[in-house]
Protein backbone atom coordinates (compact mmCIF):
# COMPACT_ATOMS: atom_id res chain seq x y z
CA UNK A 1 0.00 0.00 0.00
CA UNK A 2 1.31 3.64 -1.27
CA UNK A 3 2.33 5.30 1.69
CA UNK A 4 0.63 8.84 1.36
CA UNK A 5 -2.43 7.12 2.20
CA UNK A 6 -1.81 7.35 5.85
CA UNK A 7 -0.56 11.13 5.42
CA UNK A 8 -3.89 12.89 7.34
CA UNK A 9 -3.28 16.14 9.12
CA UNK A 10 -4.66 16.44 12.63
CA UNK A 11 -7.63 18.92 13.13
CA UNK A 12 -6.93 22.26 13.80
CA UNK A 13 -8.22 22.99 17.40
CA UNK A 14 -6.90 26.83 17.43
CA UNK A 15 -9.11 27.61 14.79
CA UNK A 16 -12.27 25.57 16.47
CA UNK A 17 -11.55 27.81 19.57
CA UNK A 18 -11.64 31.19 17.54
CA UNK A 19 -15.00 30.18 15.43
CA UNK A 20 -16.75 28.88 19.22
CA UNK A 21 -15.98 32.21 20.35
CA UNK A 22 -17.10 34.62 17.21
CA UNK A 23 -19.96 31.99 17.51
CA UNK A 24 -21.00 33.07 20.92
CA UNK A 25 -20.89 36.61 19.41
CA UNK A 26 -23.42 36.19 16.60
CA UNK A 27 -27.24 37.71 17.23
CA UNK A 28 -28.79 34.13 19.08
CA UNK A 29 -29.11 33.66 22.37
CA UNK A 30 -25.73 31.32 23.57
CA UNK A 31 -25.69 27.88 21.85
CA UNK A 32 -29.15 28.05 20.65
CA UNK A 33 -28.36 26.73 17.31
CA UNK A 34 -27.70 23.71 18.72
CA UNK A 35 -25.52 20.89 16.83
CA UNK A 36 -25.51 23.72 13.97
CA UNK A 37 -22.50 25.47 16.19
CA UNK A 38 -20.81 22.13 16.49
CA UNK A 39 -21.06 21.35 13.04
CA UNK A 40 -19.41 25.31 12.30
CA UNK A 41 -16.83 24.41 14.65
CA UNK A 42 -15.49 21.23 13.17
CA UNK A 43 -15.78 22.28 9.70
CA UNK A 44 -13.30 25.21 10.84
CA UNK A 45 -11.10 22.58 12.63
CA UNK A 46 -11.54 20.42 9.26
CA UNK A 47 -10.78 22.70 6.75
CA UNK A 48 -8.31 24.84 9.06
CA UNK A 49 -10.44 27.98 7.87
CA UNK A 50 -12.69 30.48 9.98
CA UNK A 51 -15.39 30.25 7.13
CA UNK A 52 -15.21 27.30 5.56
CA UNK A 53 -17.26 26.40 2.64
CA UNK A 54 -18.82 23.17 1.38
CA UNK A 55 -20.06 24.42 -1.63
CA UNK A 56 -20.36 22.46 -4.12
CA UNK A 57 -20.38 18.99 -2.74
CA UNK A 58 -18.69 16.16 -4.82
CA UNK A 59 -21.03 12.76 -4.86
CA UNK A 60 -18.63 9.61 -6.26
CA UNK A 61 -20.54 6.50 -6.65
CA UNK A 62 -18.83 3.36 -6.78
CA UNK A 63 -20.38 0.68 -8.31
CA UNK A 64 -19.32 -3.37 -8.26
CA UNK A 65 -20.86 -6.82 -8.29
CA UNK A 66 -20.68 -9.37 -5.17
CA UNK A 67 -19.78 -12.95 -6.25
CA UNK A 68 -21.85 -13.96 -2.92
CA UNK A 69 -25.70 -12.87 -4.67
CA UNK A 70 -25.26 -16.19 -5.84
CA UNK A 71 -26.40 -17.90 -2.26
CA UNK A 72 -29.22 -15.97 -2.72
CA UNK A 73 -28.83 -12.76 -0.06
CA UNK A 74 -30.61 -10.05 -1.63
CA UNK A 75 -34.48 -8.92 -2.62
CA UNK A 76 -33.28 -8.57 -6.19
CA UNK A 77 -31.61 -10.21 -8.64
CA UNK A 78 -27.79 -8.69 -9.12
CA UNK A 79 -28.17 -7.80 -13.14
CA UNK A 80 -29.57 -4.54 -10.64
CA UNK A 81 -26.49 -3.23 -10.11
CA UNK A 82 -25.83 -3.04 -13.90
CA UNK A 83 -29.11 -1.81 -14.57
CA UNK A 84 -28.89 0.99 -12.03
CA UNK A 85 -25.19 2.14 -13.08
CA UNK A 86 -27.01 2.69 -16.49
CA UNK A 87 -30.01 4.30 -14.76
CA UNK A 88 -27.53 6.70 -12.69
CA UNK A 89 -26.26 7.82 -16.28
CA UNK A 90 -29.25 8.34 -17.46
CA UNK A 91 -30.09 10.98 -14.75
CA UNK A 92 -33.12 9.10 -13.13
CA UNK A 93 -32.14 7.57 -9.89
CA UNK A 94 -32.41 8.85 -6.31
CA UNK A 95 -28.73 10.25 -5.81
CA UNK A 96 -28.89 12.03 -9.25
CA UNK A 97 -32.22 13.53 -8.41
CA UNK A 98 -30.61 14.61 -4.93
CA UNK A 99 -27.11 15.73 -6.53
CA UNK A 100 -29.26 17.76 -9.06
CA UNK A 101 -31.09 19.18 -5.94
CA UNK A 102 -28.18 20.59 -4.32
CA UNK A 103 -25.75 21.23 -7.34
CA UNK A 104 -23.08 19.03 -6.63
CA UNK A 105 -20.47 17.43 -8.84
CA UNK A 106 -21.40 13.74 -9.48
CA UNK A 107 -19.49 10.78 -10.95
CA UNK A 108 -19.73 7.09 -11.51
CA UNK A 109 -17.20 4.40 -11.25
CA UNK A 110 -17.20 1.33 -12.54
CA UNK A 111 -14.71 -0.51 -10.17
CA UNK A 112 -16.00 -3.67 -10.87
CA UNK A 113 -19.36 -4.51 -12.27
CA UNK A 114 -19.87 -7.99 -13.88
CA UNK A 115 -20.41 -7.00 -17.05
CA UNK A 116 -19.44 -4.39 -19.67
CA UNK A 117 -20.68 -1.65 -19.99
CA UNK A 118 -20.14 1.55 -22.65
CA UNK A 119 -21.25 4.83 -22.24
CA UNK A 120 -19.36 8.15 -22.29
CA UNK A 121 -20.13 9.27 -19.01
CA UNK A 122 -19.02 6.24 -17.06
CA UNK A 123 -15.81 6.22 -15.34
CA UNK A 124 -14.26 2.99 -16.08
CA UNK A 125 -11.83 1.82 -13.47
CA UNK A 126 -12.92 -2.05 -13.24
CA UNK A 127 -10.49 -4.46 -11.16
CA UNK A 128 -12.62 -7.10 -12.33
CA UNK A 129 -16.02 -8.83 -12.75
CA UNK A 130 -17.04 -8.62 -9.77
CA UNK A 131 -15.99 -10.00 -6.65
CA UNK A 132 -15.65 -14.00 -5.35
CA UNK A 133 -18.37 -15.70 -3.50
CA UNK A 134 -16.48 -15.91 -0.53
CA UNK A 135 -18.75 -18.69 0.75
CA UNK A 136 -16.64 -20.48 -1.58
CA UNK A 137 -13.26 -18.32 -1.86
CA UNK A 138 -11.61 -15.29 -1.27
CA UNK A 139 -13.57 -12.14 -2.56
CA UNK A 140 -10.27 -11.03 -4.26
CA UNK A 141 -6.55 -10.63 -4.01
CA UNK A 142 -4.91 -8.34 -1.20
CA UNK A 143 -3.38 -6.97 -4.72
CA UNK A 144 -7.12 -5.94 -5.82
CA UNK A 145 -8.21 -4.89 -2.61
CA UNK A 146 -5.56 -2.29 -2.83
CA UNK A 147 -6.07 -1.11 -6.33
CA UNK A 148 -9.46 -0.49 -5.70
CA UNK A 149 -8.43 1.46 -2.70
CA UNK A 150 -5.92 3.10 -5.13
CA UNK A 151 -8.89 3.95 -7.34
CA UNK A 152 -10.88 5.76 -4.76
CA UNK A 153 -8.04 7.28 -3.54
CA UNK A 154 -7.16 9.08 -6.99
CA UNK A 155 -11.02 9.89 -7.95
CA UNK A 156 -11.09 11.62 -4.91
CA UNK A 157 -8.91 13.49 -5.52
CA UNK A 158 -9.78 14.43 -8.89
CA UNK A 159 -12.94 15.88 -7.83
CA UNK A 160 -11.60 17.96 -5.47
CA UNK A 161 -9.18 19.34 -7.68
CA UNK A 162 -12.46 20.08 -9.89
CA UNK A 163 -13.67 21.84 -7.15
CA UNK A 164 -15.43 19.87 -5.07
CA UNK A 165 -15.35 21.32 -1.17
CA UNK A 166 -16.77 18.13 0.99
CA UNK A 167 -17.22 14.71 -0.05
CA UNK A 168 -20.29 11.95 -0.75
CA UNK A 169 -19.28 8.38 -1.07
CA UNK A 170 -21.96 6.76 -2.54
CA UNK A 171 -22.43 2.82 -3.71
CA UNK A 172 -24.51 0.19 -5.93
CA UNK A 173 -23.61 -3.11 -5.44
CA UNK A 174 -26.44 -5.51 -5.04
CA UNK A 175 -25.38 -8.23 -1.90
CA UNK A 176 -23.52 -5.31 -0.41
CA UNK A 177 -25.25 -5.41 2.98
CA UNK A 178 -23.95 -9.17 3.55
CA UNK A 179 -20.79 -7.87 2.75
CA UNK A 180 -21.10 -5.15 4.84
CA UNK A 181 -22.23 -6.99 7.72
CA UNK A 182 -19.48 -9.54 7.61
CA UNK A 183 -17.08 -7.24 7.66
CA UNK A 184 -18.92 -5.42 10.68
CA UNK A 185 -19.15 -8.93 12.71
CA UNK A 186 -15.28 -8.96 12.62
CA UNK A 187 -14.74 -5.49 13.75
CA UNK A 188 -17.13 -5.47 16.21
CA UNK A 189 -17.05 -9.11 17.81
CA UNK A 190 -21.07 -8.74 18.22
CA UNK A 191 -23.36 -11.84 17.53
CA UNK A 192 -23.90 -11.60 13.51
CA UNK A 193 -27.32 -11.97 14.28
CA UNK A 194 -27.39 -8.21 15.76
CA UNK A 195 -26.25 -6.66 13.30
CA UNK A 196 -27.81 -8.13 9.78
CA UNK A 197 -30.89 -6.50 8.47
CA UNK A 198 -33.47 -6.61 5.41
CA UNK A 199 -31.38 -4.68 3.02
CA UNK A 200 -33.56 -4.59 -0.20
CA UNK A 201 -36.00 -5.76 1.47
CA UNK A 202 -35.70 -9.75 2.29
CA UNK A 203 -37.73 -11.59 4.66
CA UNK A 204 -37.41 -12.85 8.31
CA UNK A 205 -36.48 -16.13 6.66
CA UNK A 206 -34.17 -14.71 4.54
CA UNK A 207 -32.70 -12.60 7.19
CA UNK A 208 -31.80 -16.03 8.56
CA UNK A 209 -30.23 -17.78 5.67
CA UNK A 210 -28.17 -14.57 5.25
CA UNK A 211 -27.39 -14.98 9.14
CA UNK A 212 -26.11 -18.28 8.38
CA UNK A 213 -24.33 -17.68 4.67
CA UNK A 214 -22.12 -15.40 6.50
CA UNK A 215 -21.56 -17.77 9.79
CA UNK A 216 -20.65 -20.16 6.94
CA UNK A 217 -18.26 -17.76 5.62
CA UNK A 218 -16.05 -16.47 7.99
CA UNK A 219 -15.58 -19.68 9.19
CA UNK A 220 -14.53 -20.72 5.38
CA UNK A 221 -12.62 -17.64 5.15
CA UNK A 222 -10.84 -16.75 8.46
CA UNK A 223 -10.09 -13.14 7.76
CA UNK A 224 -7.76 -11.11 10.32
CA UNK A 225 -9.97 -8.43 11.79
CA UNK A 226 -7.22 -6.53 12.56
CA UNK A 227 -5.73 -6.03 9.02
CA UNK A 228 -8.24 -3.91 6.97
CA UNK A 229 -7.09 -4.93 3.57
CA UNK A 230 -7.18 -9.09 4.54
CA UNK A 231 -11.31 -8.01 5.38
CA UNK A 232 -11.97 -6.59 2.25
CA UNK A 233 -9.65 -9.25 -0.02
CA UNK A 234 -11.26 -11.82 1.89
CA UNK A 235 -15.75 -11.19 2.56
CA UNK A 236 -15.86 -7.46 1.12
CA UNK A 237 -16.52 -5.55 -2.10
CA UNK A 238 -14.89 -3.17 -4.63
CA UNK A 239 -17.47 -0.16 -4.13
CA UNK A 240 -16.61 -0.64 -0.44
CA UNK A 241 -12.70 -0.47 -0.97
CA UNK A 242 -13.31 2.23 -3.51
CA UNK A 243 -15.48 4.42 -0.78
CA UNK A 244 -12.21 3.71 1.99
CA UNK A 245 -9.91 5.15 -0.31
CA UNK A 246 -11.93 8.03 -1.48
CA UNK A 247 -12.30 9.25 2.15
CA UNK A 248 -8.42 8.46 3.12
CA UNK A 249 -7.48 10.88 0.11
CA UNK A 250 -10.19 13.84 1.03
CA UNK A 251 -9.39 13.66 4.71
CA UNK A 252 -5.50 14.04 3.37
CA UNK A 253 -6.71 17.49 1.75
CA UNK A 254 -8.49 18.37 4.77
CA UNK A 255 -11.96 18.09 2.94
CA UNK A 256 -15.20 17.35 4.92
CA UNK A 257 -16.84 13.71 4.42
CA UNK A 258 -20.20 13.09 4.11
CA UNK A 259 -20.90 9.63 5.49
CA UNK A 260 -24.01 7.94 4.42
CA UNK A 261 -25.59 4.90 5.27
CA UNK A 262 -24.42 1.23 6.67
CA UNK A 263 -22.23 0.18 3.82
CA UNK A 264 -20.88 3.71 3.32
CA UNK A 265 -19.93 3.80 7.29
CA UNK A 266 -18.06 0.51 6.98
CA UNK A 267 -15.81 1.97 4.10
CA UNK A 268 -15.18 4.87 6.99
CA UNK A 269 -14.40 1.82 9.81
CA UNK A 270 -12.14 0.54 7.40
CA UNK A 271 -10.95 4.11 6.56
CA UNK A 272 -9.85 5.13 10.25
CA UNK A 273 -8.48 1.64 10.96
CA UNK A 274 -5.92 2.50 8.12
CA UNK A 275 -5.64 5.92 9.31
CA UNK A 276 -7.38 7.09 12.67
CA UNK A 277 -7.27 10.46 11.50
CA UNK A 278 -9.38 10.25 8.98
CA UNK A 279 -12.33 9.55 11.20
CA UNK A 280 -11.34 13.51 12.25
CA UNK A 281 -12.80 14.42 8.85
CA UNK A 282 -16.36 12.28 8.56
CA UNK A 283 -19.33 13.88 10.11
CA UNK A 284 -22.27 10.75 9.76
CA UNK A 285 -25.44 12.35 7.95
CA UNK A 286 -28.01 9.70 9.63
CA UNK A 287 -29.25 6.81 10.84
CA UNK A 288 -29.85 3.75 8.53
CA UNK A 289 -32.41 1.60 9.11
CA UNK A 290 -30.17 -1.75 9.34
CA UNK A 291 -29.28 -2.78 12.85
CA UNK A 292 -25.57 -2.81 12.23
CA UNK A 293 -25.47 0.73 11.80
CA UNK A 294 -25.70 1.37 15.15
CA UNK A 295 -23.22 -0.89 16.15
CA UNK A 296 -20.95 0.44 13.09
CA UNK A 297 -21.65 4.25 14.50
CA UNK A 298 -20.42 3.66 17.85
CA UNK A 299 -17.83 1.97 16.43
CA UNK A 300 -16.87 5.04 14.80
CA UNK A 301 -17.50 7.46 17.73
CA UNK A 302 -19.84 9.90 15.79
CA UNK A 303 -23.33 10.51 15.97
CA UNK A 304 -25.71 10.88 13.01
CA UNK A 305 -27.74 14.59 12.47
CA UNK A 306 -30.87 12.90 10.78
CA UNK A 307 -33.06 9.39 11.04
CA UNK A 308 -35.10 9.91 8.28
CA UNK A 309 -35.75 6.08 8.01
CA UNK A 310 -33.61 5.49 4.78
CA UNK A 311 -32.09 2.39 3.71
CA UNK A 312 -30.83 2.84 0.43
CA UNK A 313 -27.28 4.09 0.07
CA UNK A 314 -25.90 5.27 -3.01
CA UNK A 315 -24.81 8.39 -0.68
CA UNK A 316 -28.55 9.49 -0.63
CA UNK A 317 -29.00 10.28 3.21
CA UNK A 318 -25.55 12.69 2.91
CA UNK A 319 -27.30 14.37 -0.21
CA UNK A 320 -30.41 15.22 1.34
CA UNK A 321 -28.42 16.63 4.85
CA UNK A 322 -25.96 18.82 2.89
CA UNK A 323 -28.49 21.75 3.19
CA UNK A 324 -28.29 21.58 6.96
CA UNK A 325 -24.05 21.18 6.91
CA UNK A 326 -24.60 24.19 3.88
CA UNK A 327 -26.66 26.08 6.86
CA UNK A 328 -24.12 25.77 9.57
CA UNK A 329 -21.27 27.54 7.09
CA UNK A 330 -23.57 30.22 6.61
CA UNK A 331 -24.66 30.78 9.75
CA UNK A 332 -21.23 32.15 10.58
CA UNK A 333 -20.42 33.25 7.27
CA UNK A 334 -23.54 35.49 7.14
CA UNK A 335 -24.96 36.34 10.51
CA UNK A 336 -24.36 39.64 12.07
CA UNK A 337 -22.75 39.71 15.58
CA UNK A 338 -24.37 41.72 18.49
CA UNK A 339 -22.00 44.26 18.15
CA UNK A 340 -21.62 45.10 14.74
CA UNK A 341 -25.82 44.82 14.73
CA UNK A 342 -26.38 46.63 18.13
CA UNK A 343 -28.40 44.25 20.01
CA UNK A 344 -28.27 44.22 23.44
CA UNK A 345 -26.03 41.25 24.82
CA UNK A 346 -27.10 38.94 27.73
CA UNK A 347 -27.37 40.50 31.38
C1 LIG B 1 -33.29 -0.76 -7.46
C2 LIG B 1 -32.25 -0.64 -6.38
C3 LIG B 1 -31.52 0.56 -6.24
C4 LIG B 1 -30.58 0.67 -5.22
N1 LIG B 1 -29.76 1.68 -4.88
C5 LIG B 1 -29.05 1.31 -3.84
N2 LIG B 1 -29.35 0.06 -3.47
C6 LIG B 1 -28.79 -0.58 -2.30
O1 LIG B 1 -29.14 -1.94 -2.16
C7 LIG B 1 -28.04 -2.82 -2.31
C8 LIG B 1 -27.74 -3.54 -1.02
O2 LIG B 1 -28.76 -4.35 -0.57
P1 LIG B 1 -28.67 -5.95 -0.64
O3 LIG B 1 -27.46 -6.33 0.13
O4 LIG B 1 -29.94 -6.43 -0.01
O5 LIG B 1 -28.58 -6.32 -2.09
C9 LIG B 1 -26.88 -1.97 -2.71
O6 LIG B 1 -26.75 -1.98 -4.08
C10 LIG B 1 -27.27 -0.61 -2.17
O7 LIG B 1 -26.59 0.44 -2.67
C11 LIG B 1 -30.32 -0.37 -4.33
C12 LIG B 1 -31.02 -1.57 -4.47
C13 LIG B 1 -32.00 -1.71 -5.50
C14 LIG B 1 -32.75 -2.99 -5.65
O1 LIG C 1 -27.85 2.12 4.80
C1 LIG C 1 -27.39 1.70 3.72
O2 LIG C 1 -26.31 2.11 3.26
C2 LIG C 1 -28.16 0.67 2.95
C3 LIG C 1 -29.20 -0.05 3.51
C4 LIG C 1 -29.86 -1.00 2.76
C5 LIG C 1 -29.50 -1.22 1.47
N1 LIG C 1 -28.48 -0.54 0.93
C6 LIG C 1 -27.82 0.39 1.65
Amino acid sequence: MTKHLYNIPGKSIDIGKQVSNYINSLTKPLGSLGRLEELAISLAEMKNESFPSVSPAGVLVFAADHGITDEGVSAYPKAVTEQMVLNFLNGGAAINVFSRQIGALLNIIDIGVASDLDHSDLINKKVRYGTGNFLREDAMSREEAEKAIEIGYEESIEIINKGAQCLILGEMGIGNTTASSAILALLSGKAIEALVGTGTGITEEGIQHKVSVIKQSLQNRNPDSSDPIDLIAKVGGLEIAGMTGAMLAAASMRVPILVDGFICTIAALLAKQLSPNASDYMIVTHQSVEPGHQIALSLLGKKPLLDLGLRLGEGTGAAVTYPIIQSATLMVKEMATFESAGVSQKN
